[in-house]
């Protein structure tokens, strides 16, 4: 079904669908506005960086969200492909300009996968990328059942979980699940522009967690923001008085008055817990039941083969390993692996691991 597809922006998202597609067996064509992007993804075996010799099944626009339509109406000029498909963070302005531009609509479906990176360019590339991600599928109204069907193959041979929406669903979705995220991410990052050097160095997981996506290339952010900033702008209002309720309790807690620090506390409490329920809502993977995971967390020495043993300790238990995360800084004589497992492979793990070890349910 997919036998020939030319990816368009040879960056983190477009190299990752190419070096997927490359390794499932299709013929990709890499091109970029900038030819060493296209050249450097080539190298990591993502694909040609030529054009086409003619028509292919499907082109891939990764580029940022503003240039879709334009891309899309030179690539249908120029017969590029069968069927078109994009990335873009952002749906409902690329839609407009789409119109807009008159593109052929039948031969195209927007897409969006639910992963990516703090890194850009074709370096920060993985073919695992999009492995049991939710992969949203935006049609137009008369998105053809051919490009539909390849569409569909792209992200079957991505390994991504393909969700169907629509552009303003998809918009306000995003909106609260990664854009606010991102600003709320730089917003914190931003507090330690200045800080002292010895106040940054206590830095922990806890930190690295919350900014992590801040290190975002703000061009590109800049391109989806924009194209999205109402929506983004509501969730920031909401947010915005929570904030404001939260600094009103912190204050109230410095109090000597028994009665106002008691009230604080249950609105700092009040607060903690939405929390942590709202935390409880993010999947850890794509039609994993909620709570159906526990962590087993396994610490480990910082010595050579450590992790190792781990692993194999795991393998031999016959456990599956859902997710992992590693925290463990240079320097630091230990390391803490949690293990996202089954709940009733838990119990079986944790007699398995020859190290001690925690169980905590999340
Ligand atoms: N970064 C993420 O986490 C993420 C996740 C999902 C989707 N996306 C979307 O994927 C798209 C690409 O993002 P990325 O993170 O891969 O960015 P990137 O900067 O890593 O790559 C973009 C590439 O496109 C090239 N490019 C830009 N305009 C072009 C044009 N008009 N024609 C040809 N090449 C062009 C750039 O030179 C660059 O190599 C964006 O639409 C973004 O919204 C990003
Ligand atoms: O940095 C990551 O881990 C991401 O997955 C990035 C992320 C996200 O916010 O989830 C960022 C923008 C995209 O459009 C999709 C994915």
């Amino acid at each position: 079904m997919l036998r020939t597809v030319a990816v368009i922006g040879a960056g983190l998202i477009g190299t990752s669908i190419a070096q997927s597609l490359s390794a499932g067996g299709a013929t990709v064509y890499l091109t970029d506005r900038e030819p060493m992007a296209a050249l450097t993804a080539a190298a990591l075996g993502a694909g040609l960086a030529t054009q086409p010799p003619g028509p292919v099944d499907l082109a891939v626009l990764a580029v940022p969200p503003a240039d879709i339509a334009p891309t899309l109406k030179d690539a249908q000029l120029r017969g590029l492909a069968r069927a078109y498909t994009d990335v873009g963070s952002v749906k409902a302005q690329a839609f407009q300009a789409i119109e807009r531009l008159g593109c052929d609509t039948r031969t195209y479906l927007g897409g969006h996968p639910m992963a990516g990176g703090e890194r850009s360019g074709p370096l920060a590339a993985r073919p695992d990328l999009f492995e049991g991600r939710v992969w949203a599928l935006v049609p137009t109204t008369d998105t053809s059942q051919n490009t539909w069907d390849t569409v569909r193959a792209l992200v079957d041979l991505c390994g991504g979980v393909p969700l169907v929406m629509d552009p303003d669903g998809h918009d306000r979705a995003v909106a609260l699940v990664s854009h606010a995220p991102h600003l709320v991410a730089s917003l914190m990052a931003a507090r330690l522009e200045h800080a002292a050097d010895r106040e940054v160095s206590m830095a922990g997981q806890g930190l690295r967690d919350v900014t992590r996506i801040a290190a975002g290339d703000p061009a590109l952010w800049l391109d989806i923001l924009s194209a999205n900033a109402g929506t983004v702008a509501d969730i920031l209002d909401d947010l915005a008085d929570d904030l404001d309720r939260t600094i009103l309790a912190l204050r109230g807690l410095t109090d000597s008055n028994k009665a106002a620090d008691a009230e604080a506390a249950e609105a700092l409490t009040a607060l903690l817990t939405r929390g942590c329920a709202g935390h409880s809502r993010i999947p850890h993977k794509r039609d994993a039941p909620q709570g159906s995971y526990v962590t087993v967390s396994v610490l480990i020495g910082d010595q050579p083969g450590e992790l190792a043993r781990v692993f194999t300790d795991v393998g031999a238990a016959g456990v599956n390993i859902e997710d992992v995360f590693i925290d463990h800084a240079p320097g630091q004589v230990t390391g803490l692996v949690e293990l996202l497992v089954t709940a009733d492979a838990a119990p079986r793990l944790t007699r398995a691991l020859r190290m001690p070890s925690t169980i905590l349910t999340r």
